[in-house]
């Protein structure tokens, strides 16, 4: 399996210089204190082997990579019924938009955009009030690394300007679709966001979804059938609205996040992790999405094979 280190090695160097064209994610003030020159890059593969380069084992801010675990817990606890309050659409807005909100009544067209994060996190929270805790206990159990954890500065940080955030909440309270006290709700959200881990612990927790639901310790975590729809969104709304590109692209289901992570599945092999600081305008990281692209060109994995 030599093969797989060649060609991530190759990739690193190939993507990494990227990084110079993109942006740090500004509207979170201790985001912008990354060294934007970072870059780690991890596979791990159903045989439990995992591959590494540059800094795949610096845990960094995962923010909306989180709403996939926050996804996973919802869809296990709630089944069916979750889609009652969120839909599976995706949306050609930027992923904390208000627009289609108003138009739709309050019912957010898919749950990784922020609005329907949220409706997760207020789902999550009538469950468990520390609701951050459970996404950080799912990764823990996942990954295997009981040091995960969120990162108090960047929470704060981000909630101190959450306010399209709490305006989300409010408006989809006005339409009765969020439950809980908004501040509370958006507060978790916030902490949820600032988990902070590394590519090989996102790669290594995201493993059970490239085998049917089942984990590296055989526990079922979803219902094969749960793994198909959440692979779904990420394929149709992981990166926003440059999900139809990406799919065009990479056609694997991803999920990217304002700290620079970009996290593919590929089924029944293993999954894929990339981290680079710098984004491009839908707050997608230049340098690895362009990395787990050459990755899977080269490896010749795609869902469509
Ligand atoms: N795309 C992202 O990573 C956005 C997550 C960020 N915490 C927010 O709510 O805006």
């Amino acid at each position: 399996m030599h093969d797989i280190q060649d060609c991530i090695n190759r990739v690193a160097i190939q993507a990494r210089p990227l990084a110079t064209q993109g942006q740090l994610a500004g509207y979170i003030p201790p985001l912008m204190r990354v060294d934007p020159s970072k870059f780690g890059f991890a596979v791990a593969t159903l045989d439990g082997n995992v591959y590494t380069a540059g800094d795949a084992d610096e845990p960094f801010s995962i923010q909306s990579i989180s709403k996939l675990f926050a996804l996973v817990l919802a869809s296990s606890r709630e089944g069916d019924s979750l889609w009652m309050r969120v839909g599976r659409l995706p949306s050609s807005n930027q992923f904390n938009s208000l627009l289609e909100l108003e138009l739709e009544s309050g019912k957010p067209r898919n749950p990784f955009l922020n609005p329907g994060a949220l409706v997760v996190s207020d789902l999550l929270y009538s469950r468990n009030t520390q609701m951050e805790r459970a996404v950080v206990t799912l990764m823990r159990e996942l990954s295997g690394n009981p040091s995960i954890n969120y990162d108090t500065e960047v929470a704060a940080g981000e909630f101190a300007f959450a306010h399209r955030n709490k305006a989300a909440a409010y408006l989809m309270k006005s339409f009765n679709n969020f439950n809980n006290a908004v501040d509370e709700v958006v507060s978790a959200y916030c902490a949820q966001c600032a988990i902070a881990a590394s590519c090989r612990d996102l790669a290594v927790s995201a493993l059970f979804l490239a085998n049917a639901g089942v984990d590296r310790d055989g526990r079922q975590i979803l219902q094969s059938r749960q793994v198909q729809q959440v692979c779904a969104l990420m394929m149709s709304s992981g990166t926003y609205e440059a999900s139809g590109e990406t799919a065009f692209s990479i056609g694997l289901p991803i999920k990217s996040g304002v700290g620079g992570g970009v996290l593919a599945v590929i089924p029944r092999f293993g999954a894929v992790c990339a981290w680079s600081p710098p984004l491009d305008k839908t707050g997608t990281s230049i340098a690895a999405i362009k990395a787990v692209e050459l990755f899977a060109i080269e490896m010749h994995k795609t869902v469509f094979a």
